[in-house]
């Protein structure tokens, strides 16, 4: 039987998960901010049922994915687990908020639903997660993007994206921050963290490189384990070059692991 999805944001990653969707997956219903509501109805023609909150869904989505952004998630995280359902998440970096964190983790054990955390834009979080059992020492990441997928984040704040002629670290600190500070571009920041050494203990660059068209993450992890270095070049979306393809893809691949029995 078919299984009905629910996808919260419909923006460049949740478009792009829609035309991916494998089969025996719907797009049911779309939740959007009121301010945008319209204008996703008309895109999406029909196609699915346009909400502003979850009270307004009469029926049970077999499965949430969060394709909204940190604001996304803090709006509509609760009142999904509350109810008991699968909420698949991309905006990780929300839950550098503690209080975000506990509410969320909260509502799922009284309610009876599950929170999914996606790998996003990167790889390796099934490896660092294991390690992390034997003990890890020390867990670093760096983000190098165009000028172009910094732009209207706090980086412009940092470097003049417009005049940057060469690769130019212009953020260090810890994951927390990163995610706080870039909400758009340092998920993956988040993501490491939660699978690793925690939000203080991970420590971030970002970079910028007018000569890439990539979104490059590069993780290196040591420990009792031994120690790795994965680096993934990315190709971000056309329509949000701050967002990795991969990062959509990691939401289509939640969908079909809903559906299968045997899953990787
Ligand atoms: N974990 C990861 O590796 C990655 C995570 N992301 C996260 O995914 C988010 C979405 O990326 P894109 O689709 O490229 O962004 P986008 O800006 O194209 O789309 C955002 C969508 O979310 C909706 N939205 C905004 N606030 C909302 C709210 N309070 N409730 C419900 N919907 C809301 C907007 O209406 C829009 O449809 C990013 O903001 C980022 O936080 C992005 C890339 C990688
Ligand atoms: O898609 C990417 O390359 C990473 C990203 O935006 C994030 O970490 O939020």
């Amino acid at each position: 039987m078919t299984q009905r999805l629910m996808m919260i944001g419909y923006g460049a990653m949740g478009s792009e998960v829609h035309r991916l969707l494998p089969l025996g997956m719907e797009l049911a219903w779309v939740m959007v901010p009121e301010a945008h509501a319209a204008a996703t109805r008309d895109r999406l023609a029909g196609r699915a049922e346009v909400l502003t909150a979850i009270e307004a869904c009469a029926e049970r989505p077999d499965l949430v994915v969060e394709c909204a952004g940190q604001p996304g998630l803090a709006e509509h995280g609760e009142a999904v687990l509350r109810r008991g359902l699968t909420l698949a998440v991309v905006a990780t970096g929300a839950l550098a908020d503690e209080a975000l964190f506990d509410r969320l983790a909260t509502a799922a054990r009284e309610g009876g639903g599950r929170m999914q955390l996606l790998s996003g834009a990167v790889a390796g979080m099934d490896g660092l997660a294991a390690a992390r059992e034997g003990g890890l020492d020390e867990v670093t990441y760096e983000a190098c993007k165009a000028p172009r997928s910094w732009k209207g984040s706090h980086a412009a704040q940092l470097i003049d994206l417009d005049a940057v002629s060469e690769k130019t670290v212009f953020f260090e600190g810890d994951a927390g921050e990163a995610a706080r500070l870039f909400p758009a571009n340092s998920n993956v920041a988040a993501t490491i963290a939660l699978a690793g050494v925690g939000m203080r203990d991970t420590r971030v660059q970002l970079i910028v490189d007018p000569a890439t068209r990539r979104n490059t993450h590069r993780i290196h992890a040591k420990g009792r384990f031994g120690e790795f270095t994965i680096e993934l070049n990315g190709h971000p979306l056309e329509s949000n070059p701050k967002t990795s393809t991969l990062a959509a893809l990691s939401v289509v691949r939640a969908c079909r692991q809903a559906l299968e029995p045997v899953s990787f």
